[in-house]
């Protein structure tokens, strides 16, 4: 109780809120049992077999469903789960008021009943990217790539015995040989090439017809940043990169949990002639200003023989006080909009 009390006072004595939050935060994933009092009131986003769960509000527009764990408790007691399953809740971040915010995957239970219950629909994540705004959709990417995490570490792959989670959920230990495991990410390099006066976009068979985007590639172990986009850069479309900036980053969910570090590149335009990869490409061309613009406000066109499209997917805006963050992709895509 005492290192409760002392975390609250160490995170009420910040001037910064962002920094009282981070404390806060910090606090919860470090000790269980402050953590285990902050879950006894939280807000708590609810996920079946992985797909958040929804709610349709008067103008038509989707939000999370706001419940607090006295709901949560009353659901499981409702769907005949005992109130054990909320200890498998997972510790995703705290509100502006230093409410922490927690989620749950209630897949073993009925999905109908619950749904009824709540008042929601569970969305599969990727629907849920283009129906949510403002800070949730990342938010519920987040806890989706959790979530999914605890329930693929269930065994330490030295030992082959089970790993216990921390209360937060932000590790796991191996019950036999005490190693740790955290939330893994795989790092992605994600590039706009340009020269000068076209970007280059391209395809996989696998994507939407009609659709284009930035080259993406994941880096390989011991490499920079730079060495994996000019790796991917020649090997995808043959071109040798000549100089190139960061831009944003973003945390991806699909297929597994990535970490996306999108980037600007420039080629000479005398040595632009692009030779694809068809076994990672089913194309890439380059783009006018104009075409990519012209994208961008229409959406996309999924009939043959149109012209293509670049892909833009959902913006996932997050504001703070002190920080302002847009999906990588836009955020190259939009510099577009300003150089034109
Ligand atoms: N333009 C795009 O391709 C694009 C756009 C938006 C997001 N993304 C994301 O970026 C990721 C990487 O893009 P990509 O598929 O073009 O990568 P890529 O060009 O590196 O090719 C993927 C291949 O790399 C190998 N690979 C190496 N390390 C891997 C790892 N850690 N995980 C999975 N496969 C690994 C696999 O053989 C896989 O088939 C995608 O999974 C996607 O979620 C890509
Ligand atoms: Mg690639």
């Amino acid at each position: 109780m005492l290192r409760v009390l002392q975390i609250v006072r160490l995170s009420s004595r910040c001037s910064s809120s962002f920094v009282s939050r981070m404390r806060f935060l910090n606090g919860l994933k470090q000790n269980d049992d402050v953590c285990s009092a902050a879950l006894q009131n939280a807000h708590m986003f609810l996920f079946h077999r992985l797909s958040p769960l929804l709610q349709r509000n008067h103008q038509g527009t989707f939000r999370t469903a706001e419940l607090r764990t006295s709901d949560v408790q009353s659901l499981l007691e409702n769907l005949g789960s005992d109130r054990t399953l909320l200890q498998e809740a997972v510790l995703i971040g705290c509100t502006e008021q230093n409410q922490a915010q927690f989620c749950l995957d209630i897949g073993g239970l009925d999905q109908m009943a619950a749904e009824e219950l709540c008042g929601g629909t569970f969305v599969d994540l990727r629907k849920s990217f283009f129906l949510l705004s403002g800070a949730e959709a990342p938010l519920v990417a987040k806890a989706q790539a959790l979530l999914r995490w605890h329930q693929t570490s269930g065994f330490c792959s030295a030992t082959g015995q089970p790993t216990h989670r921390n209360r937060a959920g932000s590790q796991r230990t191996c019950s036999s040989s005490g190693i740790i495991y955290y939330p893994k990410m795989s790092p992605v390099v994600i590039v706009l090439v340009s020269d000068g006066e076209h970007c280059l976009l391209g395809r996989q068979a696998t994507f939407p017809r009609g659709l284009y985007s930035a080259l993406a590639g994941f880096c390989d172990m011991g490499e920079t940043l730079e060495e994996t986009l000019s790796r991917e850069v020649a090997e995808e479309v043959g071109l040798e990169v000549q100089s190139f900036s960061f831009s944003s980053s973003q945390h991806w969910p699909f297929p597994q949990s990535s970490f996306m570090m999108a980037c600007h590149a420039s080629v000479s335009p005398a040595h632009a002639q692009l030779c694809v990869d068809h076994s990672e490409l089913e194309d890439a061309r380059w783009f006018s200003q104009q075409e990519v613009l012209s994208a961008l406000q229409t959406p996309p066109h999924r009939g043959g023989g149109a012209p293509p499209h670049p892909l833009a997917p959902p913006k996932t805006r997050r504001r703070s006080s002190t920080h302002h963050r847009v999906d990588p992709e836009h955020q190259i895509l939009n510099r577009l909009r300003r150089v034109h």
